[in-house]
């Protein structure tokens, strides 16, 4: 029986950060703030792993409090997330996220982040959704005060 999960996460674009979705850097003048590289899609999606693996969330196993994840690659986390799902048995069947950001376009960079995601949870891109909408210019999406990202995703028994 496959069991699903959700995810939500959200970060501040500021100046003098890269900005990191799904593992890839994009060129633009802001970048997400966060203790890790901030990439608020990869949050989304490890949380929603975690969820339906009926574990605690991503800052329960990588608190902001651990100078190890100062900066790290989001990545890492899913490399992580992947080897307590393994442990536990269990196999990722799908995941689908989308962004919300007002910019930068993120499609040239879409297969890109399919690919990183994939490598890092050793599963085929077919099993991976990623989109992305803007905020219609509301709210603090819409006013580019930042990202938005929400994700779920399902698993089954090994
Ligand atoms: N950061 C974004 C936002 C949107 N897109 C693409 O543009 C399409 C139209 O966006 P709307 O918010 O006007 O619906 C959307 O469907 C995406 O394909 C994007 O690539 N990056
Ligand atoms: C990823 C972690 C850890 O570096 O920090 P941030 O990059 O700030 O991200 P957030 O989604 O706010 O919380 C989870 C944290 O534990």
């Amino acid at each position: 029986m496959g069991r699903v999960g959700i995810g939500y996460d959200a970060h501040r674009l500021v100046t003098g950060r890269k900005l990191v979705l799904g593992g890839v850097v994009i060129p633009s003048e802001k970048g997400l703030l966060g203790h890790s590289d901030g990439d608020v899609l990869l949050h989304a999606i490890a949380d929603a792993l975690l969820g339906a693996a009926g574990e605690r969330d991503i800052g329960h196993f990588f608190p902001n409090s651990d100078p190890r994840w100062e900066g790290a690659s989001s990545l890492i986390f899913l490399e992580e997330v992947r080897e307590l799902l393994k442990r536990a048995g269990w196999v990722v069947e799908n995941l689908d996220a989308s962004l919300i950001a007002e910019a930068p376009k993120i499609g040239p960079y879409l297969e890109a982040m399919r690919a990183a995601i994939g490598r890092a949870l050793g599963i085929e891109l077919t099993r991976i959704g990623i989109k992305a909408t803007t905020n219609e210019g509301m709210g603090f999406p819409g006013r580019g005060e930042g990202m938005a990202a929400m994700a779920v995703a399902s698993l089954e028994k090994a």
